[in-house]
């Protein structure tokens, strides 16, 4: 089968370059692309949460393990047993370090300023201007937008259904880091397995971004994306990923430039997620359904 590489970049000094001169081009058409993974970040205590989040809870100070059963009372996220093989524990940069282990959570701090820059960056190639940028990530800069983390655990015994099912991602960008292939994207209308190069993050634009660029002279993909049914074989274990996400708030509106250039409200961010969910045919967060009603 045919294997995607994406284009590659790296954030030195916090700006955001691509190695090739038309990797920004197509980073936006694809709405993907690799990522270096910073020289000294050490993703392990990622992926072994990943590997532990899970299982059952050895007492009420541990943070590694438990979080199935755990209820995450400030989180309008939390844990998820999807229909999917992927059972995922989604909790706002805010909760990290009441939830989460200490490694766990510098980790993902460092993972967000990366994120941050990231996503400045691709608003560079897409050509947003730097004044408008607080309005639509409702101040990303200032730690008001939203910002989460998935861990997904890919359960391995589990038969006859897919991963994680195709979709979009939400917001403006994510920052994935895993331990194995799996992740493919429908590129041309194929779904290809995209080649993750060691040391690297894999990035996805999402809808956020599509909507707010679509009208404009370099709009965004929103990356169509899936893990498809996995089994790997012993000695290799359950794939594990987790990433780092930013959006707009729930309770903000999207954003769309006019052919003239002129930034308009869309829709609010809430209704819009709630209906792609639909459209999906999978439950969105009943927390955040819930504080619409
Ligand atoms: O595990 C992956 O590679 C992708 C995960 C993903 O798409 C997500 O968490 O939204
Ligand atoms: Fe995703």
């Amino acid at each position: 089968m045919d294997h995607l590489t994406l284009p590659s970049a790296t954030v030195r000094s916090g700006r955001l370059r691509f190695t090739d001169p038309d990797g920004a081009a197509r980073a936006l058409a694809l709405g993907a692309f690799s990522l270096a993974v910073p020289d000294g970040l050490d993703v392990t205590p990622g992926l072994d949460f990943c590997r532990s989040f899970h299982l059952p809870s050895r007492g009420p100070e541990d943070r590694r393990r438990g979080h199935r059963e755990h209820g995450h009372p400030r989180s309008k996220l939390g844990y998820e047993d999807r229909p999917d093989q992927v059972e995922q524990l989604q909790l706002e940069s805010f909760l990290w370090d009441d939830y989460l282990p200490a490694d766990v959570a510098a980790l993902l701090r460092r993972m967000k300023d990366l994120t941050l820059d990231t996503l400045h960056g691709v608003f560079d190639a897409a050509g947003v201007p730097e004044h408008d940028r607080d309005l639509v990530t409702g101040g990303a800069r200032q730690d008001t937008g939203l910002c989460y983390t998935t861990v997904n655990h890919y359960r391995s015994d589990l038969t006859g259904r897919a991963g994680i099912v195709e979709h979009s991602d939400s917001g403006f960008i994510t920052v994935i880091c895993t331990d194995q292939p799996g992740y493919e994207i429908l590129h041309e209308g194929r779904w290809l397995p995209v080649h993750q190069p060691p040391g690297h993050f894999t990035v996805n634009l999402g809808d956020a971004f599509r909507v707010l660029t679509v009208k404009t002279p370099r709009p965004v993909t929103a990356v169509y994306h899936r893990v498809p049914e996995l089994h790997p074989e012993p000695p290799a274990t359950d794939r594990s990923s987790f990433t780092v996400y930013m959006g707009p708030r729930y309770d903000m509106m999207l954003y769309q430039y006019d052919t003239d250039g002129v930034l308009l409200p869309y829709q609010g961010f809430r209704d819009f997620s709630v209906e792609k969910a639909k459209d999906l045919g999978y439950a969105f967060h009943s927390r955040i359904e819930a504080a619409h009603r």
